[in-house]
């Protein structure tokens, strides 16, 4: 198996390893460099029917994906879904015991990690403590022998890039967090890999730098134009980041799309309920393609492919903004609380026999719902999913997360030069081909 090529700017001198943030849009060298090689931008990942288990965990099922290139690709699911495994295997640090990974068409699946050419951020800031800001970027360049002057301008530039111009001589921990975490991606971009990978990357962060950090992260992505993988477990940070949104389950896909096609269209009931709030209302099919639920008949959108037939009871899922609510003293729900959110206030109430619904009304039209005042609810005339009556909503946890922890990268014997090591976040070992 080949490995995948060095970076052109590294073997080439290393010019240009970055365009101004400034420059949106695809780079002008995207399709090929002077050396007639494949540029770093822009390259199409490809995941067929991996699977992966560890023991009786069955991680990865058969997963298929492909992340277009140039695309902000997030992975999203809940905990133990195989998010991390998946990036793993693209990462070269897991070997799947069956299926490929292909880059641009290319099988790198026993492809060595230190080969892969991907360019790597993760939770913790894994940054090499005893050297700077500007020496921890610039360290891929200096183990493919760039010189001093080109490394150093390299690094400079993607310190700009980043936003820390000024801090290139500071160690790691003379640094917060979200500059850590800046510093890592500039060192994840020196050597202009073909892929970049994200594993939850904000997660260590405040909520403020974590907002300013996720649109940092976006501008530079679209500004480079390459593929990114983003694995989070933030249903937010995804929805409002990439440009497609995969939720896994049980390390499986269940739908791929853009974020507001998730949202409006799902797929199936598990991504109906995890993404966004959901409400499950008891309904009653009436025939082929509807239900009635709350009063209204409803047409039903096809789930898992297939519009559920019969007459029989079902849950129908509908969300916060699809309830009407008015207050109605004949009504048979009862207001619990209100909350104010600005523009919008959501109100929960209790329907008869135990249902809870919420409800988003513009706050204009929410001044009534007083807790304890009787009202009727009301879906909006929309096509809606239905599940069959009972608990089948998202799975909770699948069980315990891998081991966790990582120390710094530590410098692997890489097998030849010019490959650059890199190191196991979870395991805080280096790759080793
Ligand atoms: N090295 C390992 N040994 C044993 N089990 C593992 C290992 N790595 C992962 N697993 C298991 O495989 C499953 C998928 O793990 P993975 O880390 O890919 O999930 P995830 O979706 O990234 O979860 P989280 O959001 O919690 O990080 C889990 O059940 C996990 O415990």
């Amino acid at each position: 198996m080949s490995a995948l090529p060095v970076p052109p700017a590294a073997a080439a001198g290393h010019r240009d390893p970055v365009r101004p943030a400034a420059a949106a849009g695809p780079r002008p060298d995207a399709a090929r460099t002077a050396g007639g090689a494949p540029s770093a931008a822009g390259a199409r990942v490809e995941f067929r029917s991996l699977r992966r288990a560890f023991g009786p965990t069955v991680a990865l099922d058969g997963l298929d994906l492909t992340a277009e290139p140039g695309e902000l690709l997030a992975l999203l699911g809940p905990s133990g879904c195989g998010k991390t495994t998946a990036l793993r295997v693209l990462a070269g640090f897991e070997q799947p015991d069956s299926g490929e990974v292909l880059v641009d068409g290319e099988d790198i699946t026993r492809v060595p990690a230190n080969r892969r050419d991907a360019g790597m951020v993760f939770q913790s800031y894994s940054l090499f403590p005893h050297l700077n800001a500007r020496d921890n970027v610039a360290f891929g360049l200096r183990v493919r022998k760039v010189s001093a002057a080109e490394r150093y301008a390299t690094a400079a530039e993607l310190l700009d890039l980043v936003g820390l111009p000024d801090h290139g001589g500071r160690f790691p921990h003379q640094m917060s967090g979200g500059q850590q975490q800046r510093v890592a991606l500039a060192r994840a971009l020196a050597l202009r890999p073909r892929v970049l990978l994200l594993d939850e990357p904000l997660s260590a962060l405040d909520a403020k730098v974590r907002l300013s950090l996720r649109e940092e992260i976006r501008r530079l992505q679209l500004s480079l134009g390459i593929t990114t993988i983003f694995v989070t477990h933030d249903q937010e940070e995804a929805l409002s980041m990439a440009d497609r949104v995969a939720v896994l389950n049980a390390g499986r896909l269940e739908q791929c799309a853009p974020p507001a096609e998730l949202y409006e269209r799902p797929a199936t009931a598990f991504v109906a309920e995890f993404v966004g709030t959901m409400n499950r209302l008891p309904g009653r099919l009436t025939g082929t393609g509807s239900v009635e639920v709350a009063g209204r008949t409803l047409p039903v959108l096809p789930a898992d492919g297939e519009v559920p037939g019969g007459s029989g009871p079902v849950e129908v899922l509908i969300r916060p903004e699809g309830v009407r609510v008015e207050a109605d003293p004949e009504g048979t729900a009862t207001v619990v609380s209100a909350s104010f959110l600005g523009s919008v206030t959501r109100v929960l109430l209790d329907l008869p026999d135990g249902v809870a619904v919420k409800a988003d009304l513009a706050s204009r039209d929410a001044a009534d719902l007083l807790p304890g005042v009787r009202a009727r609810v009301t879906p909006v005339p929309r096509p809606v999913l239905v599940v069959p009556a009972g608990p089948t909503g998202p799975a909770g946890p699948a069980g315990p997360a891998g081991p966790a922890g990582s120390a710094g990268p530590t410098a692997a014997a890489g097998s030849a030069a010019p490959t650059v090591p890199v190191t196991d976040e979870r395991t805080g070992k280096a790759a080793t081909a």
